[in-house]
């Protein structure tokens, strides 16, 4: 039955040109694999168009529409004309996009558009224009790209007269020249490298855009010298078919109609960062030198500013050291547009360089900041591990800083290695029969604040399994942060350390590499509100054979349901607590009886426990509580969840609805939330259950 619904569902996308529901993906790819396979055989051939590919076939996305029902967009006013295209502000799927609608007037023309798309759907970084959706039908072509806020780089700097800290050139700088790694990896050069290419979004970092005359290596290579012929345009220069980017831009081998090579693109790279870092449009500031500073309007100029270029080494006039420039950054720049292309470094050795660059500037930057949090700091001797801790990261997105935390931990620890490797005499333990699941729900919040992490296996060893929950306050960030973050830590200390004190220290590291992260955004005045502190309450309990061990910051609460009834693994740690509330005093912070209960500060934090919250470090400490059990046959299954379910829900509760579901772990995790949000919960709510014994899922218990 639902076979043939999903027929019905292909055969409609096909004939009315609709993209594929996510539903009918897998099918999708089934059926061209099926033909695939079928293809040496004499067959009729059906010629069936997947929607996922464009009107010609040439095409093809698994995760990008290329064609759209007009429903489903609007076209409002022009951003930009170009003199190939217009960029238009539009919505798709009630979503804010930029909608750039080349002019196809010719075959020609058309061939560019699918060669275009073509590019942008193999594309996907970052630091690039991101390519939403495409409308590729007569008579309508349109590309959609994710919209970016702050206009490009030429506007922010020109009109807006942007003044960028050093921090946050050198961001640009460092992802531009990711981005463009990446695309010389993939054989692609961009050929139109500069700053009105550069889109900045909300948080100033660049996408480059416009792909308009990228093109893979191999397919430069044809375009020979001959083609070369005036444009006759009133622009002067070249056929922008072969002569291609802007001026004052190009390479001197460009202008001197050679191929466009990766080293083209790095003599772009050069003149666009400095002007970012002058904030000088390029070859303007040389008014004494009579022809200069008319180049820009006038093409008689061009010719001299060429020959000038080309001829005579001429070059923007260079960022000075003194502006606070590192002296490293400006011999890099000058290095890029060196006359010889093959004098000019790579963008991986760019990348390097950068990446060091700003290490340097980070640390003379934050030395003050860094004795102070160090001072404060009752762990020291975890400061070592920060060091592994990238000094920028791409976003300001705590998810992808957490992730980027965790890779950069992994990849220095071999992988190879075992964590707690298995004692001879294991098979003498009682062996728990694993099944998890999870559900996280934002309950009657706006915002979605919790995160959680399931890592069975962990490092691919069979027994060994960890799961976590974290509960934000004051924001996301810090539970963003830490779902990857501490699975990172745990695993890298699983090779050294017990298993109590791999969990204390990834705790404790997480709460560090996340407090430094918030330093460094502050200088780099990506964060502009110094006073904003965003923590979260963690618990992690680690399943190691037949021990379980359970840490926990904070009040998200783990029980171990035994015998039918529930043992609490955790302690709540918050100010109504008289040891916590006298510790934190002990510490030195005030704790106060605010409205209805127990608070912690100035923030008026109820919890006493947790990662980040750093103003009211060092008392509101990471350091985890841990309880070490030992599993036997009478263990049924462990419960983990934020405080949104403990609010409402009793641990005797939880253990009948537990009783009364059938005995799958999602489905338990989602049943306890939904019953938490029905008995009045107001908060998110994130539930982790995972049995120690086989269950059928038939299986009921009354
Ligand atoms: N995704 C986007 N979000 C916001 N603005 C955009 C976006 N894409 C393009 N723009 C604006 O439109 C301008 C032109 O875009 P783009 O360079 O892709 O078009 P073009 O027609 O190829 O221009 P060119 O004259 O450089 O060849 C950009 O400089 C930018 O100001
Ligand atoms: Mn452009
Ligand atoms: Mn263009």
């Amino acid at each position: 039955m639902e076979n043939e619904n999903r027929k019905r569902e292909f055969h409609a996308a096909i004939c009315h040109w609709l993209p594929a529901p996510p539903s009918l993906l897998p099918f999708l790819k089934a059926r061209s694999f099926e033909r695939e396979k079928k293809s040496s055989r004499p067959a009729i051939m059906v010629v069936v168009v997947d929607p996922n590919t464009c009107f010609r076939g040439c095409c093809t996305s698994d995760t990008i529409p290329l064609h759209l029902p007009s429903s489903s967009y609007s076209v409002h006013s022009p951003i930009a004309k170009g003199s190939e295209s217009t960029v238009f502000d539009a919505t798709l799927d009630g979503r804010r996009v930029a909608a750039k609608k080349p002019i196809v007037s010719t075959s020609d023309d058309l061939d560019k558009f699918h060669r275009e798309l073509q590019l942008l759907c193999s594309l996907d970084h970052p630091g690039l224009a991101r390519l939403v959706a495409a409308h590729a039908r007569p008579p309508n072509y349109m590309f959609f790209f994710e919209f970016y806020e702050s206009r490009n780089l030429a506007e922010k700097l020109h009109l807006e007269e942007w003044t960028p800290s050093i921090q946050e050139s050198l961001v640009v700088a460092l992802e531009l020249a990711k981005a463009l790694k990446y695309l010389h990896k993939l054989g692609i050069v961009h050929r139109d490298v500069k700053p009105a290419n550069i889109l900045l979004d909300r948080k100033l970092h660049p996408h480059l855009a416009d792909f308009g005359l990228a093109m893979y290596k191999q397919d430069l290579k044809d375009i020979s010298v001959e083609n070369w012929k005036p444009s006759g345009k009133p622009t002067g220069g070249f056929h922008k078919k072969n002569m291609v980017g802007t001026l004052i831009y190009m390479a001197p081998e460009i202008l001197n109609k050679g191929v466009h090579t990766e080293k083209s693109d790095v003599y772009s790279f050069a003149i666009s960062i400095n002007e970012l870092l002058t904030g000088v449009v390029p070859y303007t500031d040389l008014r004494a030198e009579a022809q200069a500073h008319t180049v820009l309007e006038m093409s008689y100029t061009e010719q001299q500013l060429t020959a000038a270029i080309t001829s005579q080494g001429l070059r923007p006039v260079l960022v000075q050291p003194e502006a606070g420039v590192p002296p490293a950054l400006v011999s890099l720049l000058q290095k890029c547009w060196a006359p010889n292309p093959s004098e000019r470094p790579s963008f991986e050795k760019i990348v390097d360089d950068l990446q060091e660059i700003m290490r340097d500037v980070v640390k003379t930057q934050n030395i003050e900041i860094h004795d102070e949090l160090s001072s404060v700091n009752t762990f020291n001797q975890y400061q070592d591990g920060i060091r592994d801790i990238p000094s920028f990261q791409e976003n300001l997105n705590w998810v992808s800083q957490g992730e980027q935390l965790a890779k950069e931990i992994s990849n220095i620890e071999s992988s190879n290695l075992r964590p707690w490797t298995t004692p001879q005499n294991d098979l003498l333990h009682y062996q728990p029969t694993l099944s998890w699941g999870s559900f996280a729900t934002c309950g009657r919040r706006e915002t979605m604040e919790d995160t959680h992490f399931l890592l069975p296996q962990m490092c691919n060893e069979k027994d060994v399994h960890a799961f976590g929950i974290f509960d934000g306050h004051r924001g996301a960030a810090a539970a963003e942060f830490s779902a990857h973050a501490l699975p990172g830590f745990l695993q890298k200390l699983s090779h050294t350390s017990s298993p109590s004190e791999a969990l204390t220290g990834a705790f404790i590291r997480t709460d560090i590499a996340f407090r430094n992260e918030l330093v460094l955004h502050y200088n780099s005045k990506r964060i502009l509100q110094k006073d904003w502190h965003p923590g979260c309450t963690a618990v992690a309990a680690l399943i190691l054979r037949d021990k379980l061990f359970v840490a926990n910051a904070g009040d998200c609460r783990t029980i171990l349901c035994r015998s039918g009834h529930p043992f609490p693994m955790t302690k709540d740690h918050v100010a109504s607590c008289p040891d916590e509330r006298a510790r934190v005093i002990k510490e030195g912070m005030e704790v106060r009886w605010q409205v209805d209960t127990w608070r912690v500060g100035l923030a008026a934090l109820q919890v006493t426990r947790s990662i980040g919250d750093d103003d009211l470090k060092p008392a509101v400490t990471a350091e985890p509580e841990i309880t070490e059990t030992s599993l036997s046959p009478d263990d049924e299954f462990l419960v983990m969840a934020s405080d949104g379910l403990w609010d409402v829900l009793s641990n005797e509760d939880v253990i009948s609805i537990i009783k009364d579901t059938v005995k799958e772990p999602a489905m338990c995790s989602k049943r306890l939330a939904t019953e938490a949000a029905e008995r009045g919960s107001k908060d998110n709510i994130t539930v982790i259950v995972v049995f120690l014994r086989p269950v059928s899922t038939a299986e009921r218990i009354y």
